[in-house]
């Protein structure tokens, strides 16, 4: 048996076998990503081995590694969930600080081997679903928990149109508000509501045009029993009888189909519903706030919405801004999301340069607040310091810097062209093809089809690239 002397320290091959044992898997790289260290068990999970992957960047050998941006910014990283080889995993980062120094990253992530993996993947892979269903739910909820507080803004515009919704929510009367896409009509909804003597019962948030016309009878006033082939024994509430006491907000009233503004409109006369394949009429007391981009007024005039519910809707008219008309808002919103995307990435103390500050200000955001959200997220996933650069936003963001070089070059400047990162045309085309779906996604509030119509794309070609670039 051999005998360590208390005074010495662990043999240095002794170390790998109690990483093993303790069931880590464990990478160490340097401040520029590079692999110096990676235990077998950890290879034998990526499918490499140990020789292969030393001095390699650890995102060649690692999916969705971060650890260079760990090596870099020295924040670490606990509990992150990290996709390889199709599974979830759990990793953790800490940058590697030597005599005061950052000189690299140790990562590491669970579960020791395959058959550790197999076991919790039955066991757990189901609660993770779970969790899942939950988190969303509970998101959604808490969806409907703003208050006016959480309006961000100052604009002269902006800060108006607060007001009128402030004090206009303890009135019972509907409201109809306007504006173009992500401007926040929901978040007004959710405050208006939450302001008002019905904040104690429910809010039930509707988006009319994602429920299948032959089903948004039956989701709105329910169904008795027997209604329909495949109809749930006992019947089921719909969302007015859901809202009794509260609010509901239809979102997108202007895609509700002709058949059913009638139905609304009776509804909205008689305060009361009747559900499908039902014989008797239930009173509800629900209070309405509508919501759309469309112009409802040029609708009437074609013809295709009915003027009677417009005028009904249209008690309280609440016009909310899109971004580019709310001066100096930008910014501040931006840092207040960024608070929100700090947490979601367990960062901390993200600014943003001046020059992205002013690239912010001078774009037009069609996709308003949703697209800024979008830019930002996309921004913190590609940042590996705590300054947001123009560097590090959507291409077409940047375009602007492009052009703005002045044609006149001299010799300083012809240096600073030639020291910019120049991508490949294909890359470059990749680049500029994705970020167009995802601006259209995020206009269309994430529905392919509208998306692919806005892209004049088919339908088939639309989800064949976003398979292509892994957009969701
Ligand atoms: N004033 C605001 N301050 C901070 N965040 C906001 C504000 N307004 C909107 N947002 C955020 O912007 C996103 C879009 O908001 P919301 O869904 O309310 O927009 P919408 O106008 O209802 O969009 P759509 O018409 O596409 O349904 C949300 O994530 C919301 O949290």
């Amino acid at each position: 048996m051999i005998m360590i002397p208390r005074t010495e320290k662990i043999p240095h091959h002794w170390i790998e076998e109690i990483i093993n044992l303790v069931g880590e898997r464990i990478v160490v790289v340097d401040r520029e990503g590079i692999i110096l260290y990676i235990n077998g068990a950890y290879c034998e999970f990526l499918g490499t081995t140990v020789e292969e992957a030393i001095g390699k960047p650890a995102q060649d050998v690692i999916e969705n590694s971060r650890m260079h941006i760990v090596a870099k910014t020295g924040q670490k990283e606990l509990a992150a969930v990290q996709p390889i080889n199709g599974s979830e995993m759990i990793a953790n980062r800490y940058p590697l600080i030597i005599d005061g120094e950052l000189v690299g990253a140790v990562g590491t992530v669970m579960f020791r081997n395959p058959e550790d993996w197999l076991l919790y993947k039955d066991k757990i892979q189901h609660l993770v679903e779970e969790v899942n269903y939950y988190k969303t739910k509970a998101e959604k909820n808490s969806k409907s928990k703003y208050y006016f507080s959480n309006l961000i803004g100052n604009s002269p515009s902006f800060s108006a149109v607060k007001k009128l919704a402030e004090r206009v929510s303890s009135s019972q009367s509907a409201v109809l508000l306007l504006g173009e896409s992500g401007t926040g009509k929901e978040l007004f909804a959710s405050a208006i509501h939450n302001n008002s003597m019905r904040a104690d019962y429910p809010f039930v948030p509707i988006n009319c045009a994602s429920i299948p016309e032959h089903l948004l009878e039956s989701e709105l006033f329910g169904y008795d029993d027997g209604a329909f082939t495949g109809a749930k024994k006992g019947g089921k509430k719909g969302h007015f009888q859901r809202a009794n006491r509260g609010t509901i907000f239809l979102d997108e009233i202007g895609d509700m189909p002709l058949a059913m503004q009638s139905k609304l409109l009776r509804v909205l006369q008689e305060r009361e519903i009747l559900p499908v394949g039902g014989q008797k009429s239930i009173a509800v007391d629900v209070r309405i706030i509508a919501a759309t981009h469309r112009n409802l007024e040029e609708m009437v005039e074609e013809g295709t919405f009915r003027q009677d519910l417009y005028y009904r809707l249209n008690v309280i008219k609440i016009e909310i801004p899109p971004l580019r008309e709310r001066n100096g808002d930008v910014e501040l919103i931006a840092y207040n999301l960024l608070e929100k995307l700090e947490r979601k990435f367990f960062r901390k103390g993200i600014k943003l340069s001046a020059k992205v500050v002013e690239r912010l200000n001078q774009h037009k955001w069609p996709g308003n607040i949703r697209e800024l959200e979008n830019v930002l997220e996309r921004s913190i996933n590609v940042l590996d310091g705590d300054t947001i650069e123009v560097v590090h936003l959507p291409l077409y963001l940047r375009d602007d810097e492009t052009g703005s070089i002045p044609k006149k070059s001299n010799e300083k400047e012809s240096v600073n062209v030639a020291e910019r990162h120049i991508e490949s045309l294909k890359e470059t085309l990749a680049q500029a093809e994705k970020q167009a779906i995802l601006n259209a996604l995020s206009i269309s509030n994430g529905n392919k089809l509208e998306a692919a119509r806005l892209l004049e794309v088919g339908k088939t070609k639309f989800y064949e690239k976003c398979k292509i670039y892994a957009i969701q």
